[in-house]
């Protein structure tokens, strides 16, 4: 990134997006061509519609509105929001230079980030008031605010030219490399979101083993607790094919190194949280040593596929003998990486 030659405002961009995503930044930083710039804008203003969803004293009626209309903002050179009191406001207040990047965008770049934006501030909109209950509720809710992301940004890569047309047209596998990514977060972030007075995880499984999610805090459910976490993990696994399948697929170093990373980052999480009754007294990361060594490693398909493995086979060796989906976790483990 050459910041001497960048105007004020992209140069702000830039800075908002280290400021917004530690590890995150240099991956978008390496992109090629025009992805860089496309990609880091679309970051931005993706972290500004998460930001208005997250923000928990904006009014319910008025967070509608926002959401249902945050596409419009984009074309908006004045639109900021100074209320915001979540840890990433700053990219509210700064908006007017994210939108005046955004518009000087090509087009084809402005109408994936356009569309992408209005189909989530819808999604995020009705699931203000609807609740995550069954398992199509929780793939619906992880499409609208990652999936569509990722069928965003797989349409990013084709319209660049650096990746072939079908990267861009298989919503399917795009799809599923959102969920894999929101399931993990939404595994691992139990206990902050049951703080927050937050739940994500569907209550088609959880009710199976409690009458209320906070119960998983309480030590003394701590056996249905684990059984209720190894559940959701199993079904995250589901994603893993997909996965390996889309990344098989690309030929940009930058564009494969930018997928990857994540990746393999929620394989090891999901690792780090089977079984683990931490999940429920607090959060779950991977050790930033070992977050590192991945993000260098992850850089061609013969390696993901063996880190993918070497997780998967690590969590086949902890299943408890009396987990009731042990049959179902060791056939999906051992699909995920039969495939490929
Ligand atoms: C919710 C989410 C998973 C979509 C967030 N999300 C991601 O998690 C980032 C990674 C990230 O931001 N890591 C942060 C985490 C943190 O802040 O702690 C880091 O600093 O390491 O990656 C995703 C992301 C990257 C590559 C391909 C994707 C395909 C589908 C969906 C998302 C994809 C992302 C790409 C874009 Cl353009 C926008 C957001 C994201």
């Amino acid at each position: 990134c050459d910041f001497s030659t960048m105007s004020p405002s992209l140069r702000e961009c830039y800075d908002l997006l280290n400021k917004t995503s530690r590890s995150f930044a240099a991956v978008i930083q390496a992109l090629d061509g025009d992805l860089r710039n496309a990609i880091c804008i679309f970051y931005l203003v993706l972290r500004a519609l998460d930001t208005v969803e997250d923000d928990m004293t904006i009014p319910k009626d008025i967070k509608v509105t926002m959401l249902k209309e945050f596409h419009k903002r984009l074309l908006d050179p004045e639109w900021k929001y100074m209320e915001s009191k979540d840890q990433h406001k700053i990219v509210l207040e700064r908006f007017p230079s994210i939108s005046k990047e955004f518009r000087a965008l090509e087009e084809i770049y402005r109408d994936v980030i356009s569309d992408i934006c209005a189909k989530m501030g819808e999604g995020m909109s009705i699931y203000l008031d609807k609740k995550v209950d069954s398992m199509e509720d929780w793939d619906e809710y992880c499409h609208y605010v990652a999936g569509l992301v990722g069928i965003g940004l797989c349409r990013l890569f084709s319209c660049s030219g650096l990746e072939d047309p079908i990267v861009g047209e298989d919503t399917a596998l795009a799809n599923s490399l959102g969920l894999f990514l929101q399931k993990t977060n939404i595994i691992r972030d139990y206990l902050e979101d049951w703080n927050d007075k937050r739940i994500f995880w569907p209550r088609a499984a959880w009710s199976k083993y409690a009458k209320d999610i906070g119960d998983f805090a309480q030590p003394e459910n701590r056996e249905k607790a684990l059984v209720c976490l190894n559940e959701l993990i199993t079904s995250a696994l589901e994603h893993i094919s997909s996965s390996l399948l889309f990344m098989s697929r690309l030929k940009n170093q930058s564009i494969f190194n930018f997928v990857a990373i994540p990746q393999v980052m929620a394989i090891a999480t999901l690792e780090r949280c089977y079984n683990n009754p931490k999940v429920f007294t607090g959060v779950v990361k991977i050790r930033k040593g070992e977050a590192v060594r991945m993000m260098l490693d992850a850089n061609n398909f013969e390696t993901v596929k063996a880190i993918m493995r070497h997780f998967t086979i690590e969590i086949v060796d902890r299943i408890p003998e009396a987990d009731p989906n042990s049959k179902r976790t060791r056939v999906l483990c051992h699909k995920a990486l039969q495939d490929t």
